[in-house]
């Protein structure tokens, strides 16, 4: 969080107190808050409200922290941001289902305004007609089943392709971490533009740096009308920097496709759809049809998709790897299923997954523990509205901590401990009816992208467990190793994961599947 760096806190104090001089005129005004008939909250400080509560930790635990003391229904303020905090499971169903539509705006964040283009990508879009066909485009064009299934043969040579980069690297340490990152990278990619892109590594690196911006905790996004802050904090120039780089990348990939759309047009070439040539469809009414989409509308969606994508598939994998080696009892089973089901059917492929039962609860499990976007992406009240007889502001920002409702003993045995078995014979799923267990959100906001997130850690797990066995380096033990998270709007491991993987099963040719 950026308010945890020390030189950073010097920097905040002293801002700080100019903003209160220059403020303490507006002060008076706000205490609106106090007088109406606010969910509980700890008391505020005049400016920044309840954020000294906050520093020092990750926003999810210090969130959780105060929620122990002040209820699943809490009221926080955020610097000037009006803050409603839910973190029980039947608060989560009032915001997300029963009262889904008066929650169903996001409250803009600065990352999203420069890098997404003033908020036109579907995660940051407000409620209303533009979001409203974007997501029709996304769940039914971009994310559908169908095209989900249709980049197979990409994910599977990828697969393929750090498997056998593995392999070459056999008994030594390898940062399982960057390899899991730049191979889904590589594959959305690929499913996005039809190859790799030339500035993959530094469109990685914006995306890394964006996802640590758009937390919705940086000084820009708690201090919204104070536009010097947003300059002396370095964030606004950081982020119209990353923005221009990432525009020129995304620029000259769309270019290079409306290129190829000619060439294929006039006979002399065939192009595979890829998801850039589904969005030049919507391009400038390209198909008359009633919505129409500019090219930087295009570019926020890309951004997207990679944004929203790639992380947070790649950390799942890193999470799941982890919780195994931490827990040999269940890499054990886990491998032995798998190794079991490949060897049965003769086959290693994407097919033989939906056989692997014991897989499929290790990923549940690793997505109740470690949900790689722990507090979702926070909705915003559009209408005055009462939760248990509590008003919600108009305007108010409301963050639901999944991470905290997935580890709430209410709800859960042991819920610290990594536990696949817990979801078995358990209906629970994925599909956001089930509040206790939101990793991908729920409602009209619920994640699209389930089935190509999914597909991004089903088949990658599977193989690195067929084909390796994991060890520790320089003889570490299991329970040694760090599980302290890092700080983003993808929650990942703060350090990267080093293992020796030892060949179990040969790589695969060029010739066999996967
Ligand atoms: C393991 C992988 C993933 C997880 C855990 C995840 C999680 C989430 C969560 C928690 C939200 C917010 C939901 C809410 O507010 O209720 C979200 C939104 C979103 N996700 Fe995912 N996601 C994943 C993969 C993907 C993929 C692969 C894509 C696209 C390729 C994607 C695209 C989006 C988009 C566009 C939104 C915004 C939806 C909207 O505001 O209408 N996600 N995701």
């Amino acid at each position: 969080m950026e308010i945890q760096c020390p030189s950073f806190q010097v920097l905040l104090a002293l801002l700080l107190f100019m903003i209160m001089v220059l403020k303490i005129g507006k002060i008076r005004g706000k205490t609106k808050y106090s007088a109406s008939n606010l969910p509980p909250g700890p008391w505020k400080l005049p400016v920044i409200g309840n954020l000294h509560q906050l520093a020092g930790s990750l926003p999810h635990h210090g969130l959780r922290d105060l929620a122990k003391k002040y209820g699943p229904l809490m009221h926080l303020k955020l610097g000037e941001v009006s803050a409603i905090v839910v973190s029980s499971a039947e608060f989560a169903k009032e915001v997300m289902k029963t009262h889904d539509l008066i929650f169903a705006s996001r409250p803009q964040v600065l990352a999203s305004r420069i890098l997404s283009y003033d908020s036109t990508n579907v995660a940051f879009a407000p409620y209303g007609e533009y979001w409203r066909q974007l997501r029709k485009i996304c769940t039914l064009e971009l994310l559908s089943a169908k095209r989900v299934r249709s980049y197979r043969p990409i994910r599977e040579e990828e697969i393929r392709n750090l498997i056998k980069s593995i392999a070459s690297r056999a008994g030594s340490p390898i940062n399982l971490t960057q390899e899991i990152c730049s191979s889904t990278f590589t594959s959305t990619s690929r499913a996005a533009f039809g190859k790799k892109t030339r500035d993959q590594e530094k469109f990685i690196y914006i995306m890394k740096e964006a996802a640590k911006a758009a937390s919705g905790f940086a000084l820009a996004d708690v201090f919204p009308s104070v536009s010097l802050l947003h300059l002396l904090s370095g964030m606004r120039p950081k982020l119209e920097r990353l923005h221009k780089e990432a525009d020129r990348i995304m620029g000259g990939i769309i270019k290079e496709h409306q290129r190829d759309m000619v060439t294929t047009k006039s006979g002399e070439g065939e192009a595979e759809e890829d998801l850039v040539d589904v969005l030049l469809k919507f391009h400038e009414h390209g198909n008359e049809l009633e919505f129409s989409l500019t090219t930087e509308n295009i570019k926020a969606v890309i951004f997207d998709i990679f944004g929203a994508g790639s992380e947070t598939s790649s950390t799942a994998v890193d999470w799941a790897i982890a919780e195994m080696i931490k827990n040999p009892r269940v890499m054990n089973m886990a491998q032995i299923e798998v190794r079991e089901v490949f060897n049965r059917k003769g086959q290693v492929d994407e097919t033989c997954i939906r056989e692997m039962k014991y897989l499929n609860l290790v990923i549940k499990e690793t997505l109740r523990l470690h949900p790689p976007v722990p507090l979702l992406l926070p909705r915003e009240c559009r209408e005055k509205c009462e939760i248990d007889g509590y008003e919600i502001p108009v305007k108010s920002k409301v963050i639901v901590n999944a991470w905290a409702i997935g580890r709430d003993p209410n709800y859960w045995n042991e819920p610290e401990s990594f536990n696949p078995d817990r979801f078995l014979d358990s209906s629970i799923d994925y599909k956001g009816a089930n509040f206790e267990y939101i990793p991908f959100g729920a409602g009209r906001r619920m994640c699209p992208g389930v089935s190509f997130g999914l597909a991004n850690v089903e088949l990658p797990l599977a193989l690195l467990l067929y084909h390796f066995d994991w060890k520790l380096p320089k003889g570490m033990k299991h329970e040694d190793l760090d599980m302290t998270e890092a700080f983003g709007a993808a929650v990942k491991r703060k350090d990267d994961l080093h293992l020796i993987p030892i060949p179990y099963h040969p790589p695969p040719t060029e010739k066999s599947q996967v």
